[in-house]
């Protein structure tokens, strides 16, 4: 009997307590309104809320349903119809590990490299709940989908000839874990609002960097790594290399040379390193593969995705940023969006990709990315005549030649691929948005470390609307000349919105503002996104020590680095579930199966891949003992009327405007609870440094990683993991900067890969101000920042001008929290001592003082250095 058990568990696992629904109740994310309460909280993020919830009276039923239901989509899964919703669903919110557990079962994955199917299973779980539930895109469904999509790419004939067992599963874990901890939003927005993964892998393949560092953390504590020990690095660095390829600024770079190669008939697929090539360029197909699926699941895939954007284009909007075109709802739609990116995107790749395979299933794509493109381009058309309709209407019908013919080439003005590859903030200049920022005027932007701010690159907005050329002089902080000089051009457009009122930040300085009534608005997208798992090793040294314990040869136990669990571990009763039903896995014959039904595509016709027996004898002998359809036995199979019927599924994304009204509602609560009402102000992010220092030890801020200096720069860190060089650091820093940069500039150099960094003299009484993390820079009484201006500064609150959130104070953020005490150098190797001989008794004493999402290995290998 094959999964029996995962299709049980998962719904088990899922169902919440009592308890949780009080908790969720208490966050405002309770039963009731789908959409209330903090967004992108750990809580909240962790626990997904399933379509099955509602039967878990019934839970016999359930169960009984749904694995025979698992089973029959799973046998399914090497077809380009695949449904990775459905299974979702039907796997009570598991498709991850319920799909992968199948597919490593299903290569022999398991018997090859002798792993424990408990510890695979936990690796899946691990990965599954390191993605966002509240991303509607970049979440643990899209990692099931894309997975599929590889399978599906592994089965071509072209490829699974030459492919081996460990680029088999490197495949698998890189296309399964390649968005992992996604925060939702992408690399520019990362950029620009400072966030400490750009800042850890110097704004070059922020999110890919994360992701794999990621994954190799679940794969350590999974104990999976452990088990692949002989070939981990190599499995790893595959992993790596895969992930690093879905970043879509690389897009062009991976086309050329694809291109070349198919030009010049150079790709031989017997070298190691051309497959390793081939299998980039699978995952980045089968990444942006959705606008090749069969269009109800494309459809559904579109939506989501811009959704997503569309939830951006909000942040930045409450950010007072720039909004990204493709994020702006104002100003583009669903299909303008889709028709760019099949255009400028998917259809310059998979072209070539059909080049390389020329298979039934590439042929199958290139089909129905032709239909679906035709119905984006019908529904552009159609969304353009009603606008032009409307605009008609407005105005007299008095419209010349011109103006239509100007009209109907707006068509053509879809997104270029430029707008799904965001440049650096330095580039960008937007036409209609006119943000001055904190920055750009002088004032540090909360989220900027103090020393960072004057050497950072910034970007000046103009608002194309409004005159240039009249200044309102105003005081600001003294800012480095080097900024000055790339500033001012735009100062005088930022000053041109002081004087007609701006709803910027800097209102607050402008001479029309009372700076009684208008206290100033923190920016922080701390605020919005949530904590990293991986990513609170941000300082360089502990990327440094992170990569060498990593990769690292003489690893020994103590200093694995283990993926902390942010999220509450499955309560013990699920956990006996789970685990006697992996033990029953784990005794399931591996019986042959042919059970193919027919396709239910409108290209049934071309759905079975073919599935050669022929497989070479330098195979994994699993797969070739294994029948290439999935194995299961018979009595398992369900009839197909107990599948959902087709209208059950479509009604979930039938109604476009229905969703759109619940996405724009929940949008509205997220961003109501930004804020507070007044008077509830307390100190947790926001603190008057003053009166921190009057009342406590510098703490370590909630959000920053714990991190102790090396005395010189790995060179083992990975060129795109970017290590920062050198530490001194016994300066109470910002919370959420890495300890290294607080006291060192970036020197943006275009004819440098990576930025240089040179050290700053910090004065010495800085050194000794406890600073807080979020307090602007001109507050320290050294650096001679206006009383006034300071009382003003300090007077927290939300972006809508209110006062501060009350539940910041009173719930440990779930990857941060006071804990550590930074200490000086001397106490800090007493410490170190006397944690490194407590621990072995004692090992929660260490974890309650460590952060969060920090291993705890990090913390003793970074004590331990001393
Ligand atoms: N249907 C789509 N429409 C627009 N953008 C998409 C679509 N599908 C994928 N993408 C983008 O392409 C990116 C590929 O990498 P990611 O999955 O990180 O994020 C993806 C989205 O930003
Ligand atoms: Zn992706």
């Amino acid at each position: 009997m094959i999964f029996t058990a995962p299709s049980e568990v998962p719904t088990l696992q899922r169902v919440f307590s009592k308890e949780d629904w009080v908790l969720l109740d208490a966050m405002g994310c309770g039963p009731t309104p789908a959409c209330s309460g903090k967004f992108l909280t750990m809580h909240k993020r962790r626990r997904k809320r399933l379509a099955t919830r509602s039967l878990v009276q019934d839970i016999a039923i359930l169960d009984d349903i749904h694995h025979g239901q698992v089973q029959k989509i799973l046998d399914r899964c090497g077809k380009w119809g695949f449904n990775a919703f459905t299974l979702e669903t039907v796997a009570g919110g598991r498709s991850l590990p319920v799909l992968c557990v199948h597919l490593f079962h299903w290569y022999g994955l398991l018997d090859y490299f002798h792993l424990d199917v408990v510890r695979v299973w936990k690796l899946f779980t691990l990965i599954e709940e390191g993605y966002h539930s509240t991303n509607p895109y970049h979440n643990s469904i899209h990692a099931t989908d894309v997975t599929q999509a590889m399978h599906c790419f592994l089965q071509e004939e072209r490829i699974r000839r030459y492919i081996t067992p460990l680029e088999i599963m490197a495949s698998l874990i890189g296309a399964v874990a390649h968005d992992l901890d996604h925060p939702g939003v992408n690399q520019h927005f990362l950029i620009s609002t400072s966030n400490h993964l750009a800042i850890l892998y110097q704004n070059k393949s922020v999110l890919e960097n994360h992701h794999w560092r990621s994954a190799v953390g679940c794969l350590l504590e999974s104990g999976v790594a452990e088990q692949v020990q002989s070939c981990r690095i190599e499995l790893e660095q595959q992993i790596r290399d895969l992930i690093l390829a879905t970043d879509i600024n690389r897009q062009n770079e991976f086309l050329t040379r694809f291109k070349k190669h198919l030009d010049e008939g150079t790709l031989d697929l017997r070298q190691a390193e051309h497959r390793q090539f081939i299998m980039q360029i699978a995952l980045k197909c089968a990444d942006i593969s959705n606008p090749t699926r069969p269009w109800d699941i494309s459809r559904k895939w579109s939506l989501k995705v811009c959704d997503e954007f569309f939830r951006q284009g909000e942040f930045e909007r409450k950010l007072n940023l720039p909004v990204t075109s493709i994020c702006d709802q104002q100003s583009t739609s669903v299909a303008k969006i889709q028709v760019g990116f099949f255009k400028n995107v998917v259809n310059p790749l998979f072209a070539e990709w059909h080049r390389f395979m020329k298979s039934p299933l590439s042929t199958h794509m290139m089909d129905i990315l032709d239909d679906n493109r035709k119905k984006w381009e019908a529904q552009e058309k159609a969304e353009l005549a009603e606008e032009t309709q409307t605009e008609l209407s407005d105005a007299e019908p008095e419209v010349s030649d011109e103006e239509e013919e100007q009209a109907s080439t707006k068509t053509s003005g879809t997104h270029s691929i430029q707008e799904y590859i965001p440049t650096p903030p330095r580039e960008i200049r937007r036409q209609s948005l006119a943000v001055p920022t904190l920055e750009s005027l002088g004032v540090r932007r909360h989220s900027v470390p103090v020393n960072m701010e004057q050497s950072l690159p910034r970007t000046i907005y103009r608002r194309e609307s409004l005159p240039t050329g009249r200044g309102i002089p105003f005081g600001r902080s003294p800012i480095s000349p080097q900024t000055e000089s790339r500033a001012s051009s735009g100062l005088r457009e930022e000053d041109e919105l002081l004087r007609y009122g701006s709803q910027s930040d800097v209102s607050s300085s402008s001479p029309l503002h009372s700076t009684e009534d208008q206290p100033e608005r923190p920016l922080s997208a701390e605020n919005l996104l949530p904590e990293p798992s991986i990513a609170s090793m941000t300082s360089s040294t502990a990327v440094g020590r992170l990569t060498s314990v990593l990769h690292g040869n003489n690893v020994v136990p103590s200093k694995c680095l283990t993926r902390q669990q942010t999220f509450p571990p499955p309560q013990p009763y699920m956990r006996m579930r789970y685990m006697s039903a992996t033990a029953e896995m784990s005794t399931c014959p591996e019986t042959a199966h042919e059970g193919d039904s027919p396709s239910n595509s409108s290209h049934g016709s071309r759905e079975n891949i073919s599935h050669s027996n022929n497989i070479p004898q330098y195979m994994i002998p699993a797969i070739a003992v294994l029948s290439p359809n999935n194995s299961r036995p018979p009595d398992l199979l369900l009839p197909e009327s107990t599948l959902p019927a087709p209208s059950a599924q479509k009604s979930s994304h039938g109604n476009n405007k229905r969703e759109t009204e619940a996405v724009e509602k929940e949008k509205t609560c997220k961003i109501a609870k930004l804020s507070e009402p007044a008077g509830q102000r307390y100190e947790k992010e926001n603190v008057d440094p003053r009166r921190l220092a009057a009342t406590s030890l510098p703490k370590r801020r909630g959000s920053a990683p714990v991190s102790l200096p090396l005395s010189k720069p790995d060179e083992k860190i990975p060129p795109a993991g970017g290590g920062l060089l050198m530490s001194d650091t016994q300066s109470l820093r910002r919370g959420s900067v890495p300890i290294e940069i607080a006291h060192y500039h970036f020197v943006a150099d275009d004819s440098l890969d990576q930025p240089l960094i040179t050290p700053v003299e910090q004065p010495k009484s800085f050194l000794q101000y406890p600073r807080r993390g979020s307090a602007p820079t001109d507050l320290p009484p050294i650096f001679g920042g206006g009383g006034e201006r300071r009382e003003q500064l300090t007077r927290h609150t939300s972006l809508n001008g209110k006062a501060g959130r009350r539940k910041k104070q009173l719930r440990r953020r779930s990857s941060g929290g006071p804990e550590t005490v930074l200490l000086p150098e001397s106490h800090s190797e007493i410490l170190s001592r006397f944690l490194l001989q407590r621990r072995p008794e004692n090992p929660e004493a260490l974890l309650v003082r460590r952060r969060g999402s920090l291993p705890i290995e990090v913390l003793t290998v970074g004590h331990s250095v001393f």
